[in-house]
């Protein structure tokens, strides 16, 4: 099986206005200070637990657990509706239908939630494509634990697959669960590229068909 696993925010989708959008309001209601863009997207990659956490540390809210599980749920709250500010990497639709042709099996392996990423999927039709999906809270580990990622692999009924993603988190688990990772170079990573362990890199979709076709390629010996 060619089994190709995507990330999904910073990889497929350019999600951060939505969250940065959400992550103000919950800011604004509660009378604390803005954070910038650049700090969303900074935040992004470790589920929204790890997000909020990290908007409360930057605007001095602290670290009190139950104040976290008070702001998780206004964040939610904001976040969960139709995204209206997010938009696909360009070309990523007509590499999922190349992929597909090509004989490709496709699945997702997000630190998203399942509430949102079912709402994502659904409203840029990517559900059609992916076989097996695994959200942040479908298991009780989220990446960069290798679990959710060996769990989709799992349910797909294959040992090997690539595994396609914008993060450091995406790197650390493709490594942990011993899979090729191929590294999008646009999406929220923090680090130089050279960095992140990547068996392929790309910086537009358009080149990931070929990069799948060699990899699955019979080898010559
Ligand atoms: O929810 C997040 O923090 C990131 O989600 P991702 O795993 O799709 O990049
Ligand atoms: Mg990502």
């Amino acid at each position: 099986m060619k089994a190709v696993i995507f990330d999904l925010d910073g990889t497929l989708i350019d999600s951060a206005p939505d969250l940065h959008i959400a992550a103000n309001g919950m800011l604004r209601d509660e009378g604390l200070p803005k954070i910038t863009f650049e700090q969303t997207r900074s935040f992004i990659g470790k589920g929204v637990g790890v997000l909020v956490s990290q908007v409360m540390q930057a605007v001095g809210a602290g670290n009190d657990p139950e104040e976290h599980a008070r702001l998780l749920g206004r964040f939610m709250d904001r976040y969960e509706g139709e995204p209206k500010n997010t938009v696909f990497y360009p070309g990523v639709v007509d590499a999922l239908a190349r992929l597909e042709a090509m004989g490709c099996t496709l699945a997702l392996c997000t630190n998203k939630p399942e509430e949102p990423t079912r709402i994502a999927l659904r409203h840029f039709d990517l559900d059609r494509y992916m076989k097996v999906v695994a959200s942040g809270d479908t298991l009780p580990v989220k990446k960069p634990d290798p679990a959710p990622l060996l769990h989709v692999m799992r349910e797909l009924g294959t040992d090997g697959a690539l595994y396609i993603g914008d993060s450091e988190v995406d790197a650390q688990t493709a490594q942990a669960a011993a899979v090729p990772f191929v590294l999008y170079t646009e999406g929220y990573r923090k680090s130089p590229d050279e960095q992140l362990p990547h068996a392929h890199a790309f910086d537009h979709w358009d080149k990931l068909p070929d990069i799948v076709a060699a990899h699955f390629a019979p080898s010559e010996a």
